[in-house]
């Protein structure tokens, strides 16, 4: 009972000045997308006008055939969750889980097996005869998710969900969701500002950009292969590099590559994990500023005053390799080609 979504050329202006500059999107019949981008950028009135909270200033949405933008939130037959739980105080999460089928006049036998089937879905079993407030908020939120599965919705929407829990119950949460949702195969559109939560649990993200799709792609040709640089800034740690044209060569450390135009400054952005140590003599020469010890993980952040360069770098690598390396040390490093990013400014 899922369906694939079409967005076109959806904008939305608020008092004149535009939140939506233009989406164009088709998200497949059961995939799971996040929408991912920085405060302001337009996710949440993307998410508003799919549900049908708010109307585009102009555009089409479309649920499979059905063309719903005129059509109520209502009518969409969307299911929602929200980052607050909205569960009613006064109902058992049994009771709040089948609100919307008695809502919708079903039979209280058809009710009883649907909210059976969610509970065991969502490992709520055991709560199922308690209120809200007996509940942590990681069951709330798996009761919120389970109501909002329970007429069997086409299109299920998620506006940062997991923002309101501490770490480990999201974390958690996050590999719950991306597992129901691949049960039940409900089209999925996710709002959220935390990029390894999108990388973890969309098939693809749609990072977004001043009320544009900056770039949609699954997680690891988004990590692997930014499509412009606000992309590689905005995903992973990455080291940028401004470096201007020399004879039509870019040129940092080893690093050479041919300009892409010859009068333009290029950004050359290579990732954290990237950056690796060399033996003096090759290489950029650095100084170690910091070390941030992060578990299997250590975080070297580094002072860069060669090649015409000053700026600091940031060099992840496992720790073990790392255990000798301390602040105040002269050290050389260097990247393969292949792992940089080259756009012309
Ligand atoms: N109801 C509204 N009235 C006026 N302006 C609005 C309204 N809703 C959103 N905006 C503006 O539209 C732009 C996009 O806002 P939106 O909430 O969609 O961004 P967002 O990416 O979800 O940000 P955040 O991560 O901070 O929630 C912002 O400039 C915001 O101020």
């Amino acid at each position: 009972m899922s369906t694939p979504i079409h967005l076109g050329a959806i904008t939305k202006s608020f008092n004149g000045k535009p939140a939506l500059s233009g989406i164009d999107l088709d998200i497949a019949q059961g995939e799971m997308i996040a929408l991912l981008g920085a405060s302001g950028c337009g996710k949440t009135t993307l998410l508003r006008i799919i549900a049908g909270l708010e109307q585009p200033s102009s555009g089409q949405i479309h649920f499979g055939t059905r063309d719903v933008t005129d059509l109520s939130v209502q009518a969409r037959r969307i299911g929602m969750v929200f980052q607050g739980y909205a569960l009613f105080p006064n109902m058992t999460v049994r009771q709040n889980i089948g609100f919307p089928l008695k809502i919708a006049g079903e039979s209280a036998s058809a009710i009883t097996a649907r909210v059976n089937e969610l509970l065991e879905m969502t490992g709520l079993g055991p709560r199922g005869d308690h209120h809200p407030n007996q509940l942590s908020g990681g069951q709330q939120q798996r009761t919120a998710l389970a109501r909002a599965l329970a007429p069997r919705p086409d299109v299920l929407l998620l506006d940062e969900p997991l923002s309101a829990l501490d770490a480990q119950v999201r974390d958690h949460l996050r590999d719950e969701i991306a597992r129901i949702q691949k049960t039940v195969g409900t089209t999925t559109v996710l709002v959220t500002h935390d990029q390894a939560e999108a990388m973890a649990i969309a098939d693809r993200v749609v990072i977004m950009h001043e009320g544009r799709v900056e770039q949609a792609s699954r997680p690891e040709a988004l990590y692997e292969m930014p499509a412009s640089g606000y992309t590689a800034s905005f995903i992973g740690t990455r080291n940028r590099f401004d470096v201007s044209p020399q004879g039509g060569e870019l040129r940092i450390g080893g690093f050479f590559r041919q300009a892409a135009a010859n009068s333009a400054a290029h950004q050359v952005w290579v990732r954290a994990e990237a950056l690796r140590i060399v033996p003096a003599g090759q290489g950029l020469a650095v100084t170690v500023e910091a070390k941030l010890f992060q578990g299997p993980i250590t975080r070297l952040y580094l002072t860069c005053h060669a090649d015409g360069l000053s700026q600091t770098l940031k060099l992840d690598a496992p720790s073990e390799g790392l255990r000798g390396v301390e602040p105040g040390q002269s050290l050389h490093v260097t990247f393969d080609q292949e792992s940089a990013d080259v756009f012309a400014a």
